[in-house]
């Protein structure tokens, strides 16, 4: 008898075990069960897809305190053959933790990844206010590095991190906002696109023509004419010359939304470097709103009636 299971898929992501990255992997629907590869950084996960080594990876993009995660804008900007197919939130709060037996007045060093450090400023300038920083690849590594050597005296880390570690927990809550979130995304090779929900974000990278006055105004009237929202602006540069920047911009609905596949026709007739990231159903799953004028039915309409103008049918 033929074996019928679909065989084990493998996902990357910013590890070890107890990440915030972990916890929006397990929101994937089509991870579960499956293996999961933990890495060391947003461009070993993004490297795993493009070489077969994983089917997809999970990294995050964006937090609602500190912005965008550049190191993950510009993989994707400079890492062709990606697709994103889903996004993920994630709440993310922080505990200051150590070895047992420290006390809050022997932390003079800290371990921390730079986005969950810059997330506790107020907390720890209140509260440590001459201490210094170690960067570390994860909020797990943080606190795993205090057993692999003396450097720091404490670390910021998830509050699960207690189930993973023997440490003791100094202070709870020490992130300056209780609310904030963390946007994670799903990428996978280039693939078919999945289907449109009504809930869809699409995802893409635009470069300017170099040097044009009102080059930013066209680009958002790509959208702005085809009554398409834009969720997200934030220019990256491009790292060849000053003021040189490419623009991660979020629109709502799917490219096969009418709207939306006619404004991206337009950005690629005016940027000289457009890269379509995605178009994939939003995590809030907020159903899109928009102008009837700009619907399916009346850029259909219009096209056939140019259509017909053209082949010299009679007009109705
Ligand atoms: O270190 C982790 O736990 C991560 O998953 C990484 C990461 C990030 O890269 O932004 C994720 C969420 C937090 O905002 C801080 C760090």
């Amino acid at each position: 008898m033929s074996d019928t299971r679909s065989p084990i898929r493998t996902y990357s992501y910013l590890g070890p075990q107890g990440t915030f990255t972990e916890a929006a992997l397990a929101q994937v629907p089509e991870a579960v069960g499956q293996n999961w590869r933990s890495v060391n950084n947003v461009g070993e996960a993004l490297d795993d897809v493009i070489s077969g080594r994983s089917d997809g990876a999970v990294i995050a993009i964006e937090n609602s305190i500190e912005g965008g995660v550049s190191v993950a804008q510009d993989a994707l900007a400079t890492m062709p053959g990606l697709r994103i197919v889903g996004e993920y939130l994630v709440s993310v709060n922080f505990v200051l933790v150590a070895k047992r037996g420290t006390t809050l007045d022997d932390v003079k060093v800290v371990n921390a990844h730079p986005v969950a450090y810059a997330q506790c400023h107020q907390w720890m300038d209140a509260t440590l206010p001459n201490h210094g920083h170690i960067p570390a690849t994860s909020n797990v590594a943080a606190a795993s590095a205090l057993f692999d050597n003396d450097l720091a005296d404490a670390a910021i880390a998830p509050p699960g991190i207690v189930a993973h570690y023997d440490l003791d927990v100094l202070a709870e809550n020490i992130g300056d906002n209780p609310n904030a979130v963390t946007r994670f995304l799903h990428v996978s090779r280039t693939t078919v696109l999945p289907a449109p929900t009504g809930a869809d974000k699409t995802s893409l990278i635009a470069e300017l023509p170099i040097d044009r006055a009102g080059a930013l105004l066209e680009l958002l009237e790509q959208f702005s004419t085809r009554g398409v929202n834009m969720s997200l602006i934030e220019s990256r540069p491009i790292g060849d010359e000053l003021g040189r920047y490419r623009f991660i911009i979020d629109a709502d609905g799917h490219i096969r939304d009418e709207r939306v596949a006619d404004a991206l026709l337009g950005v690629r007739r005016f940027s000289p470097g457009v890269m379509f990231l995605g178009s994939y159903p939003r995590a809030d799953k907020a159903s899109i709103t928009f102008d009837s004028k700009y619907s399916d039915e009346v850029f259909v309409e219009a096209r056939d009636w140019l259509r017909g103008i053209i082949t010299g049918e009679p007009e109705a």
